[in-house]
């Protein structure tokens, strides 16, 4: 199993523990990888996007092990991720004879990997399955945790399951072939980490960002730090009973956009709503007096100076009414007892779980966005 070097970051979650391995060129050793897992068949899940450029040479990695392959592949977007995206998941798998020893191969971003785990999760009621991430998102956040579904027309995931991988191969080589719209998008879920509790790996970023877009040893080193730092929280709280909700700084908001944008990624993709997000938690964290205005203007100038959105203004097409965002808030799976929880901020690097946000606060807040 030769290969370049690379980083392990370890998932310790007893029987369900598994390793990230994040390095350039590992796609080429993937096969010898999975086949140490001990199945008979893959199946592997990409896009449209994706497949062209790196399912053969997976193929034959798997095939080279002498593993049975067989591959579906769905449109690329957001607009996947659905009741008609999971059938064809299911009926692929089934179709291709996978059995619960088997694996499926989630080879894409986080639209295939949601997906892709989810059916895995739910077929003959749980086949295993293999993150193979390809945008910096999915590298970063989404292939890590077990986090799996679909979104619902009510709103973002709310259909799905907790499923963990059992191995997640990050090939940092593969984000070469990423546009630099999904770049950015993935790189607001690395800066969230900093924001979250680590403010020297905020600092990191604003001094280190263009290294990890173009690909130097940032990258690896961004990946991997990202990795570890949602491993620690998924391994405290896996099913998101505390502090799991942590990792969803900027996304009370981000989830209401995308489903006002109604899941279109020509308008708006995951990572460009987490960033309006976060910015909108500073900022409202700021409003509340909890959070000093200079740490706010501070995350919206890099996400800014990455080329991310910060305000509801620059949602294309618009970002609907505050009676609109309300309504898709309220379907936020932080809900409890029918009040909002947000994750709101002391500074950068303190953010914090914060139940009892009236409703009025809210809504002045928005309001105030919306006209700004
Ligand atoms: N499960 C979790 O914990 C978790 C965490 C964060 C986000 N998510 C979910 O992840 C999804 C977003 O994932 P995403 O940002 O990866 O989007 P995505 O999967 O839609 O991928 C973005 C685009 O990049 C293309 N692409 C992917 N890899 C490529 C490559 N190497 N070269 C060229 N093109 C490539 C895709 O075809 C697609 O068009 C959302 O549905 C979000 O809810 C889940
Ligand atoms: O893994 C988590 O937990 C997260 O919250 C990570 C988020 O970046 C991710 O977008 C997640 O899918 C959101 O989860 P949800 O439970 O709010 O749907
Ligand atoms: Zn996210």
């Amino acid at each position: 199993m030769d290969s370049p070097s690379f980083i392990t970051v370890p998932v310790p979650l007893g029987d369900r523990a598994y390793e990230i391995l994040v390095g350039r060129g590992l796609i080429e050793s993937a096969g010898a990888r999975i086949a140490s897992l001990s199945a008979r068949a893959t199946a592997i899940v990409t896009d449209e996007h994706v497949g062209p450029l790196y399912a053969s040479a997976l193929t034959a990695s798997l095939e080279a092990q002498g593993l049975r392959v067989s591959v579906v592949t769905l449109p690329p977007g957001e607009a996947t991720k659905s009741y008609a995206g999971l059938e064809r998941v299911c009926d692929a798998m089934l179709a291709a004879r996978i059995e619960r020893g088997d694996l499926v191969v989630a080879l894409g971003g986080g639209v295939i990997g949601d997906l892709a785990g989810f059916a895995a999760a739910v077929v003959r009621r749980g086949v295993r399955f293999v993150q193979v991430p390809t945008t910096l998102l999915s590298q970063v956040d989404s292939s890590v945790g077990g986090k799996t579904g679909i979104n619902s027309r009510h709103g973002k995931n709310l259909v799905g399951a907790f499923h963990q991988p059992s191995l997640v191969i990050a090939d940092t080589a593969l984000l070469d072939t990423l546009p630099l719209r999904e770049m950015r998008a993935g790189y607001a879920e690395v800066a969230k980490y900093g924001l979250i509790d680590d403010a020297r790996f905020f600092a990191w970023c604003e001094a280190n960002w263009q290294g990890v877009f173009a690909g130097g040893p940032e990258r690896d080193e961004a990946v991997a730090q990202s990795c570890r730092a949602k491993a620690a929280v998924v391994v405290r709280d896996e099913h998101e009973n505390g502090d799991r909700a942590l990792l969803n700084l900027g996304h009370t908001f981000g989830h209401a956009l995308e489903k006002i944008t109604a899941y279109d990624s020509t308008r708006l993709v995951h990572g460009e709503g987490v960033a309006i997000g976060l910015a909108l938690a500073f900022r409202f964290s700021a409003s509340l007096g909890l959070c000093p205005p200079a740490d706010a203007e501070r995350v919206e100038a890099h996400l800014k100076a990455v080329g991310l959105p910060t305000r509801l203004s620059q949602v294309p097409g618009g970002c609907g009414t505050v009676d609109a965002l309300l309504d898709a808030m309220a379907q936020d799976k932080k809900v409890k007892g029918g009040a909002l929880i947000f994750i709101l901020a002391r500074g950068i690097g303190q953010s914090f779980i914060a139940p009892g946000i009236a409703a009025d606060e809210v809504r002045r807040f928005l309001t105030g966005e919306i006209d700004a």
